[in-house]
């Protein structure tokens, strides 16, 4: 269970987030949407743990992580959250597989072992060819799917993906919303997806609206 409770956020005296609530199960897929600047990143980045809020709680099964500190906050990252962001880090020393082999290795996964699924998200996302490549030798959309193949490959309890086919053509869109949806079934995770697109909006259970007043449906 994931709660969000009264959660305010400003920048510089101005408030973005005002007592914002929202309360997700596990199997809940919900897409944010809402117009430029309405706060909708800052939200997520709140979510992630990337970012702290002035006021309010974040609760993910029993843990108030709005308070955890650093060390404490990164394992619960590592272990329970799947992040797709407009900034994807993909690490350039590493090959494609190792980039999405890599929050398994975090994890203790030996190498070997981690191969396996990694390839397989790789499959998931039209890569399953360029497990060895480097990421200099990718195109943009590319990069967005081997960041994505990272983000699910460990199997997150909690999934976030901030305008994750942003720089993607239709067919692929299509697919990398399909698998976002198809995994966060699979593993019974919560899932929140922020987006401009009405159509990746419609791939979740249920739309809300992010306003100056808060979440509506
Ligand atoms: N680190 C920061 N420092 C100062 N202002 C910030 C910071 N992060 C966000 N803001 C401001 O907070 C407001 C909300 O930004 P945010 O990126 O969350 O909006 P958004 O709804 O995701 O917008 P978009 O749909 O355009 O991506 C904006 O006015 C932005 O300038």
């Amino acid at each position: 269970m994931l709660e969000i409770e009264n959660l305010s956020r400003g920048f510089n005296g101005r408030a973005v987030l005002r007592e914002v609530s929202l309360r997700l199960s596990p199997g809940e897929y919900v897409a944010i949407v809402g117009e430029s600047g309405v706060g909708k990143s800052t939200l997520l980045n709140l979510v992630a743990g990337l970012d702290r809020p002035d006021a309010g709680r974040l609760v993910l099964d029993g843990i108030d992580y709005a308070r955890l500190d650093e060390d404490a906050l990164t394992r619960l990252r590592r272990n329970k959250l799947g992040f797709v962001f407009q900034a994807f880090h993909v690490l350039p020393h590493l090959t494609v597989l190792q980039n999405v082999a890599l929050p398994l290795w975090l994890r203790g996964v030996d190498g070997n072992e981690a191969d396996v699924p990694a390839q397989q998200l790789l499959d998931a996302v039209g890569l399953g060819e360029r497990a060895v490549s480097w990421p200099r030798e990718l195109s943009g959309g590319e990069m967005q799917r081997v960041a994505i193949a990272r983000a699910l490959v460990h199997c997150p309890k909690l999934v976030l993906a901030d305008e994750p086919t942003g720089n993607l053509d239709p067919a692929n869109a299509a697919r990398v919303l399909t698998l976002l949806a198809e995994r966060i079934r699979q593993v019974n995770a919560i899932g929140i997806l922020v987006t401009h697109s009405q159509t990746a909006a419609a791939t979740a259970d249920r739309i809300l609206h992010l306003t100056p007043t808060g979440l509506r449906a």
